[in-house]
């Protein structure tokens, strides 16, 4: 059964204790050896997939019971990054070898989709973002040095970082969905700050490569209104439009930020100055 996360409203927020924010908005298990683990949300009706194939490979389910479509495509799209290990996806018979940071996007009608790795002990681990989608883009593989770079930040503000860009306008083509990366450098702790609000989009962030023994405050709310979660590796949490979305790790990390709703403008954001945060 797919894990089905219903829209919520600012206000909600302001009356929820820890672990009912906690319920509402955090993915806590995406990677799960041999399985398959999916959340729904119904903002912009994003999904959240995690897919470790070990010594089988693993088909791409329909979620039939949420999408009611008869293959999970037939209206859809979606994009991968291998988070672990190398690892195969083969879309209606195409192989694609996908390595460590790399990201394929696969549009709307493909009707089949397997995930295996290339060793079960150090197993590929594939995170996919999916999102309605209106036509066929082309089936595209973006390898790291493919991705477009933003870097921003600085060391002394403790937020240095690269933006590394893989669907989006300027590179794979989709109908929705954005899709990339940002890797904090070492001794830098802070994203996405300070932080932005684009009621355009909503937005969901899935924090990797954090040691296991260290955590991300991530923060959440509207910008006067905020609300915190301590998130560890491999989690998601999902960002409503009105929502900020931004964190502060005890040691560096890299997560995954994707977007699906009215524009795919990446610069399209309201900022918020440092001073008006509550
Ligand atoms: O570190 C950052 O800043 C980001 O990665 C920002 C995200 O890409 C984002 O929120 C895009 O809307
Ligand atoms: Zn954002």
């Amino acid at each position: 059964m797919t894990d089905l996360r219903f829209g919520s409203h600012p206000e909600d927020i302001k009356q929820l204790t820890t672990s009912a924010l906690r319920d509402r908005f955090l993915i806590s298990e995406v990677m799960k050896p041999g399985q398959v683990t999916a959340s729904y949300s119904v903002h912009d009706r994003m999904m959240v997939i995690g897919v470790v194939p070990t010594i089988k490979a693993i088909t791409l389910p329909t979620f039939e019971e949420l999408t009611k479509a008869n293959f999970f495509l037939e209206r859809r799209e979606l994009g991968i990054i291998n988070v672990g290990a190398k690892g195969t996806v083969t879309v209606d018979g195409e192989r694609f070898e996908l390595d460590n940071k790399e990201c394929l996007y696969v549009g709307r009608g493909k009707k089949e989709i397997v995930f295996s790795s290339g060793s079960p002990s150090t197993p590929a681990e594939l995170y996919v973002n999916s999102c309605p989608a209106h036509r066929e883009y082309p089936t595209t593989k973006a390898t790291f040095a493919d991705a477009n770079e933003v870097k921003l930040g600085s060391k002394e503000n403790c937020n240095e970082r690269t933006i590394y860009q893989y669907i989006h306008d300027g590179g794979i083509q989709s109908c929705q969905l954005v899709m990339g990366l940002t890797i904090l450098a070492p001794g830098s702790i802070w994203n996405t700050f300070p932080p932005h609000t684009h009621n355009r989009r909503m937005e969901v962030y899935f924090y990797f490569d954090l040691p296991e023994d260290q955590i991300v405050m991530h923060f959440m709310g509207e910008p006067q209104e905020t609300r915190h979660l301590a998130m560890s590796n491999k989690q998601a949490v999902i960002s409503p439009e009105w929502s900020i979305h931004a964190g502060a790790g005890t040691s560096n990390y890299t997560f995954i930020w994707s977007m699906a709703g009215e524009n795919k403008a990446f610069t399209d954001m309201d900022g918020h100055q440092l001073k008006s945060i509550r």
